[in-house]
């Protein structure tokens, strides 16, 4: 770390070196406002440097035994684990999320992604068939892509890039990541435990910088052959344009408008709480968080009540509180974007039942100028309102009523986004009934957001293309080549 008028800054690294930029962005530090680090402004230069020395390490890496790149990943996280609160704090400073939720779930995920694929890629077998009449045998074989290109958002920084890169390099892979030039701290500190886990230099380069400068140029590098991306839908939609020429392999991970839908038979005492933390954790700021809240009407009333008390009980605090529940939101843009979006419920004639506008925020001094809100719910809002269809990202949910199963299911799937749904209700047959016409790639029922690694994540429709996980990544990250033998 260079100090520079005590702000933190960071600095590139590219085979296997720690390299200065000749321009930097100001990062801003969400619970105060202040500018507190400054970020590589980095462009075409250091992204032909980065093809450079991940091009150079391919062929060493990608020739090491799956068991050898499996005891790097290993150690890696084994030194991640052991920094784990020296991250959890840089990322709750960094992001605005509380301390603990980047302690338990920021950065014991990001270890997990590592072990997890230390582990699975050792497991892998390929296809064998023949053909006797002709006295013939087909086999199929994966290899790594090459040079993979990573770009990932400020929401989870950590969680999200380390689950492109330990897929990436655990298949043998040499990878560019692009972190969010929000949120670039806890990637940068990664870097200095990659040589004592033993990742030669080259196999992973990190690059940091804005999307149109140093992520375009990512991108359209002919020598990239794959772009792995989470974040947005215009991001997205830019990506493969400029993926376009190139034949890219890409993976694109969106956003959501995410349904809650709530059967008169659901158990209030778990489903009350549990839709709280799915449409407020990490201030809304995750592409699975709940923002469209279907309740059938004979428990619209009841349900409502208790959910704003509970909402109202949901503490917003400085980051560095651990009692908080909620932090600050990313950027004073972002903040603004949020708000808008309330605004415009107000003047469309919705009601805001608590939050935004409502109640008080209550900060230390210190904090006003931060990027704080409460968490607000909103209801008599129609479906066709923009609060109803489009992604807010933000501590904002809308609550509204409805009559029948038939119903909720076309409301639920009427907005251009697959990608999460939860339902709630005791009866098993109506669940999976549910489950399975719901046009989301993820569909949690009587709960939210347990992880099971192995299986496919990800969207349909605007939510994305392509799935992460143990299968789909490995897919996504080695090209499949069939071989046939005659004998
Ligand atoms: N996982 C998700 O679903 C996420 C969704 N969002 C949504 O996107 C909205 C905007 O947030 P942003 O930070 O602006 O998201 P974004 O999609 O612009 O940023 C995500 C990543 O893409 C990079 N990027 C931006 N423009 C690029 C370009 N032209 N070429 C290559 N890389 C580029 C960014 O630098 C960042 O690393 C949020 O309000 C939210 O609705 C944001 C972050 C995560
Ligand atoms: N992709 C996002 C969340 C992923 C969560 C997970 O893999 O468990 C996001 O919020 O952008």
């Amino acid at each position: 770390m260079a100090a520079s008028r005590a702000l933190l800054t960071l600095e590139n690294f590219i085979g296997g070196k720690f390299l200065p930029c000749n321009s930097y962005l100001d990062s801003y530090d969400p619970s105060t406002g202040e500018v507190y680090c400054r970020v590589p402004d980095s462009g075409k230069e250091e992204i032909e440097a980065a093809v450079e020395a991940a091009r150079a390490a391919f062929p060493g890496w990608s020739s090491r035994s799956p068991q050898e790149r499996s005891q790097v990943l290993h150690q890696l996280a084994d030194l991640l684990e052991q920094s784990l609160e020296e991250l959890a704090q840089a990322e709750s400073k960094d992001q605005g999320k509380t301390i603990t939720l980047a302690r338990t779930m920021d950065i014991p995920r990001s270890v997990q992604n590592f072990r997890f694929f230390a582990s699975s890629i050792l497991h892998h077998t390929s296809e064998c068939t023949q053909m006797d009449h002709l006295g013939c045998l087909h086999y199929t074989v994966r290899a790594p892509v090459g040079i993979a290109g990573l770009i990932s958002p400020w929401n989870l920084p950590l969680y999200l890039l380390t689950w492109k890169m330990a897929p990436a390099i655990a298949a043998g892979n040499t990878v560019i990541a692009k972190p969010s030039e929000l949120t670039s701290v806890t990637a940068w500190m990664m870097c200095r435990l990659l040589e004592k886990a033993g990742v030669p230099a080259g196999v992973v380069n990190i690059v940091f910088g804005t999307g149109p400068r140093v992520g375009e140029a990512l991108v359209s590098h002919p020598e990239v052959p794959l772009i792995s991306f989470t974040g947005s839908q215009p991001t997205a939609e830019r990506i493969t344009q400029l993926s376009a020429p190139h034949c890219k392999k890409l993976s694109l991970e969106l956003g959501g408008k995410n349904p809650a839908l709530i059967f008169e038979d659901a158990n209030l005492e778990e489903c009350v709480p549990t839709t709280v933390r799915s449409s407020f954790a990490n201030q809304g700021e995750i592409c699975l968080c709940t923002s469209r809240i279907f309740v059938q009407k004979s428990i619209y009333n009841e349900f409502l009540k208790r959910f704003v008390e509970a909402t109202r009980m949901w503490k917003v605090g400085i980051p560095s509180d651990p009692s908080a529940n909620m932090g600050a939101l990313i950027s004073k843009a972002h903040l603004e974007k949020v708000r808008s979006y309330i605004k415009r419920a107000r003047m469309e004639g919705a009601q805001i039942l608590c939050g935004e506008g409502v109640d008080k925020l209550n900060l230390p001094p210190r904090n006003q100028t931060g990027y704080f809100m409460l968490p607000t719910v909103i209801t008599d809002i129609k479906d066709e309102s923009c609060c109803m269809k489009e992604e807010i990202f933000g501590p904002v949910t809308c609550v509204v009523p409805f009559d029948s199963e038939e119903e909720v299911i076309q409301r639920a799937n009427s907005v251009k986004y697959g990608l999460a749904a939860t339902v709630w209700s005791s009866n098993v047959g109506r669940v999976h009934r549910v489950a399975k016409r719901l046009q989301a790639g993820l569909v949690w029922t009587n709960c939210w957001l347990i992880r099971e690694l192995n299986l496919p994540f990800g969207g349909m429709k605007s939510s994305g293309v392509g799935r992460e996980g143990v299968k789909d990544s490995y897919e996504f990250f080695t090209e499949i080549k069939t071989i046939t033998v005659k004998h």
